[in-house]
């Protein structure tokens, strides 16, 4: 099995790493004559390169068979009850009883390189070998207990279309169930998102505007609706400016990172439009009603670290360390317990749920209205004619 899975890891990279080699000729070594006291040392160097922690059962079995190899025969008096570590260690290597030296030390060595190869087949692999089929408009991948939902339409600056709403819907209602423990969402290329795509509203015959309108509306309920009752923590990782409704969802989010070249412009009012994504709720909440005022009515721009000083942001980092940094971060807190993660969050947001979604629904019906406004229909015709740019 070590063997299969040492030579399927080579096809997986470029090449065998010197983790798999070692695997490799401990086990070509062992089957073909028992473990060796070299193959015993070297499994003694290998566990050690391990990336992944096996885990205290495993280790304590290891422990068990150095012991016995070692030593023979557990000869010592039983810890007392309040040494916990060391009673169990003892346990460990009095389980194995009599076993012969020679025994223990070849299933010490086989041990290790069934761990090895397990190891080395859980490194990174490529993007591209990790992506969730099924998604045109995003990029799905998950590692390390971390979902990630990446916008893909760099071009268009993740401008967000009908098909990407449902998409990104999708890839939550998955996350939700799958054994991620964080999930993140953030954009591919310069942008974090320019919002709404406008062209949304293109090509609706005169007579469907009002039907389009309601459509409009429904989707986007249920699209916040998603990210109010996400259950796991939600991390946003804003790689560069956000526009309209992904920053008015931060307010839904768990954590919010940004680079310093990130930006965070809600210009609704210049569109005729109102304000979406339960901002008109939790803006205020975080920031103050009056800064609050500032950004959602008159669309001022904020820089990520304003962002940040008035609590949208959780922390901003330098945009030439910034998907270092970050990841390293996330990869650190995915390795929290996954349900006390999945409890805690669900305590601080279900009691303001109810009031979410009240609050969404109300938006919608604004902004139904407003989509149907002359000043709508003309702030919208000028970005297509290409007059007006934010
Ligand atoms: C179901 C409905 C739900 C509705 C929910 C409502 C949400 C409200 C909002 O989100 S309001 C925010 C809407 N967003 C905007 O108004 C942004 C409009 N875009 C711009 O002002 C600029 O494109 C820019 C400032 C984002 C970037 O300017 P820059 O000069 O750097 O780049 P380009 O303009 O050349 O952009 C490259 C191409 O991308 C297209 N594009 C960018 N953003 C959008 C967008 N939001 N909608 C449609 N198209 C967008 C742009 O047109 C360029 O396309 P081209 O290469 O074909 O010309």
């Amino acid at each position: 099995m070590a063997l299969a899975g040492a030579v399927r890891c080579w096809r997986l990279g470029a090449g065998p790493s010197s983790l798999q080699m070692q695997a490799l000729s401990l086990h070509m070594s062992k089957t073909a004559m028992g473990a060796s006291q070299k193959d015993f040392e070297s499994a003694m160097n290998q566990v050690k390169l391990l990336k992944k922690d096996p885990g205290n059962e495993v280790k304590l079995k290891l422990y068990a068979l150095y012991k016995q190899t070692t030593e023979g025969p557990c000869n010592t008096p039983r810890p007392g009850v309040f040494d916990l570590i060391n009673k169990a260690k003892w346990d460990a290597w009095n389980a194995l009883g009599n076993l012969p030296k020679e025994t223990a030390r070849q299933n010490y060595v086989d041990l290790v390189s069934d761990l090895s190869s397990s190891d080395s087949s859980s490194q990174v692999k490529p993007e591209a070998d990790r992506k969730q089929p099924g998604y045109e408009t995003l990029v799905v991948t998950s590692e390390d207990s971390i979902t990630k939902i990446m916008m893909n339409r760099p071009a268009k600056k993740n401008a967000l279309t009908i098909q990407m709403y449902r998409e990104i819907m999708l890839a939550l209602e998955a996350a939700s169930k799958d054994d991620s423990t964080i999930i993140v969402l953030t954009g591919n290329g310069d942008y974090y998102s320019s919002g709404n795509d406008l062209m949304n509203f293109m090509n609706i015959p005169p007579g469907e505007m009002e039907k389009e309108a309601k459509n409009g509306a429904i989707l986007l309920r249920d699209f916040v609706g998603c990210f109010i009752d996400f259950p796991k923590p939600l991390v946003a990782v804003i790689n560069g400016p956000a526009i309209g409704i992904s920053v008015t969802i931060l307010g839904l989010f768990d954590l919010v990172y940004a680079s310093d070249r990130a930006t965070f412009h809600t210009p609704f009012t210049h569109l005729g439009q109102s304000p979406e994504g339960c901002s008109s709720y939790t803006f205020p909440k975080i920031m103050g009603q009056a800064k609050a005022a500032e950004m959602l009515m008159f669309g001022k721009k904020l820089t990520a670290r304003e962002a940040c000083a008035q609590g949208l942001v959780t922390e901003v980092f330098p945009d030439s360390t910034f998907q270092k940094e970050v990841w390293t971060r996330l990869k650190a807190y995915s390795k929290l317990p996954r349900n006390t993660l999945h409890i805690s969050k669900q305590s601080i947001r279900n009691l303001e749920k109810e009031k979410l979604h009240a609050v969404n629904a109300e938006e919608n019906s604004v902004l139904q209205e407003r989509w149907l406004s002359d000043e709508c229909i003309n702030a919208v015709m000028s970005f297509l004619s290409r007059k007006a740019k934010l």
